[in-house]
């Protein structure tokens, strides 16, 4: 039967929003979805599912909880103004950021120790974000080591996130292997010199690195190795010392940042930056990005809210790097809440954590799936077509 001008109950699939009728039409052979599609409502689902020490892991914050909470408040205080009749049918969520094409402007967050969530791990994130094109990027403290993610992500972007060692050789071999696995941006986490104080992990007495979980790169890592007294194999508990007493140093400065310039060719972007002044900072010393991020929550209890953090870090940037945002990011509308208040693109932690721990990599791909059509959807029905196209106009501090 040929169309005779009703529109096609199946849009246009090259747009995100079709997963929306995917779903749908799902419901026509008695199917709905293995796992919710509000993905504000995943913590909760998942707290069941989970073990409670690796859940308390994951969903946990520092303290009291406040910087978390703080974060979802400053969503809820700005307010997207809808615009009409603005011709809205071809939509492009593509951005290039700092030579990286992504099909929207959303990356997956670097999370360590996933194997403690599902046991493909970081490999089934991998494959998830692969299938969607979507940027990965892989945590320093990863079950699973570079090389076998970056394999596992096959043609797809990945960016190498560091915790920065104390021990020059590590830091310099780890630089070089995530170049020769493809890893196209570096992303330096500045706030986690040190583990905040974690009191729902501290309740439960639980800290994956001391089972060795989420040392994988480390043991992989021939400059490692070489500073430990005997082999890993041999004394597992030494080679935990041995990580914690190098995995990162309080001491670096900004006189530092020269070293990665010297030993990175690729983009470098600073993450953990929520001080107009430090961003300004990084871009003098000619830092190519900075991720506007209170860690999700995890390290300053009381920490500004990442959102509330995010204009004056744009007007001190002022377009001369690029602005990645993360920290509370939970659905398609906080993504163009982000985008309209200056970053080019965002980062989602947890959700896809959740959608790993209740599905595996269907599951992550599920909930990448559910973000990226509430984006498009949202987008369209505020009346734009293109990130490009939003701007602090499209909305309201309420
Ligand atoms: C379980 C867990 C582990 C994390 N591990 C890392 C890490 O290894 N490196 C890093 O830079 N950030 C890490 N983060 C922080 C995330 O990259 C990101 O900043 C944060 O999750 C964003 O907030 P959201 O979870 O509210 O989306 C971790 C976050 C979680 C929840
Ligand atoms: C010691 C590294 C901690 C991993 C991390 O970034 C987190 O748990 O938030």
């Amino acid at each position: 039967m040929e169309h005779t001008g009703s529109p096609p109950l199946v849009p246009d699939q090259r747009h995100f929003g079709a997963y929306q009728y995917e779903i749908y039409l799902g419901g026509l052979s008695g199917q709905v979805p293995p796992i919710t599609t509000d993905l504000s409502a995943l913590a909760e689902i998942a707290r069941d599912r989970m073990e409670p020490t690796a859940y308390g892991y994951v969903a946990g914050g520092a303290g009291t909880g406040a910087t978390m909470r703080a974060n979802r408040a400053a969503f809820d205080r700005w307010r997207i103004v809808p615009r009409m009749l603005r011709d809205v049918t071809v939509r492009d969520l593509s951005r290039t950021v700092l030579g990286t094409r992504m099909p929207a402007p959303v990356l997956l967050a670097p999370v360590g120790v996933l194997s403690v969530v599902h046991p493909e791990g970081e490999l089934a994130v991998a494959r998830a974000a692969a299938s969607l094109g979507l940027p990965l990027v892989h945590s320093t403290v990863a079950s699973y080591p570079m090389e076998e993610v970056a394999q596992a992500a096959g043609d797809a972007p990945r960016w190498y996130q560091l915790y920065w060692p104390r021990d020059r050789e590590v830091a310099v071999s780890f630089l070089e292997r995530a170049e020769r696995a493809g890893y196209e941006a570096l992303v330096v986490t500045l706030d986690t010199f040190l583990l905040a104080w974690r009191t729902r992990d501290l309740d439960q007495a639980y800290l994956p690195f001391l089972q060795r979980v989420g040392l994988a790169n480390y043991l992989a890592d021939p400059a490692f190795r070489a500073g430990l007294a005997k082999p890993a194999e041999e004394d597992p508990a030494a080679a935990v010392a041995h990580w914690a007493a190098m995995f990162a140093d309080p001491s670096k400065t900004w006189e530092d940042l020269p070293f990665l310039r010297e030993h990175w060719d690729g983009p470098i972007l600073l993450k953990g930056i929520l001080h107009p002044d430090d961003a300004r900072r990084a871009v003098d010393a000619g830092m190519d990005g900075v991720i506007v991020s209170n860690h999700g929550g995890r390290q300053v209890d009381g920490s500004i809210a990442a959102l509330d953090a995010l204009p004056g870090v744009a007007a001190a940037v002022d377009g001369r790097a690029a602005i990645l945002f993360d920290s509370g990011i939970r659905t398609g509308a906080d993504v163009v809440k982000a985008l309209a208040l200056g970053a080019d693109a965002v980062l989602v932690g947890r959700p896809y954590v959740y959608g790993l721990a209740l599905g595996g990599e269907e599951g992550v791909r599920h909930v990448l799936r559910c973000l990226l059509a509430e984006l498009d959807l949202t987008l369209a029905l505020s009346g734009h077509t293109t990130p490009d196209q939003l701007t602090p106009d499209a909305l309201v501090h309420a």
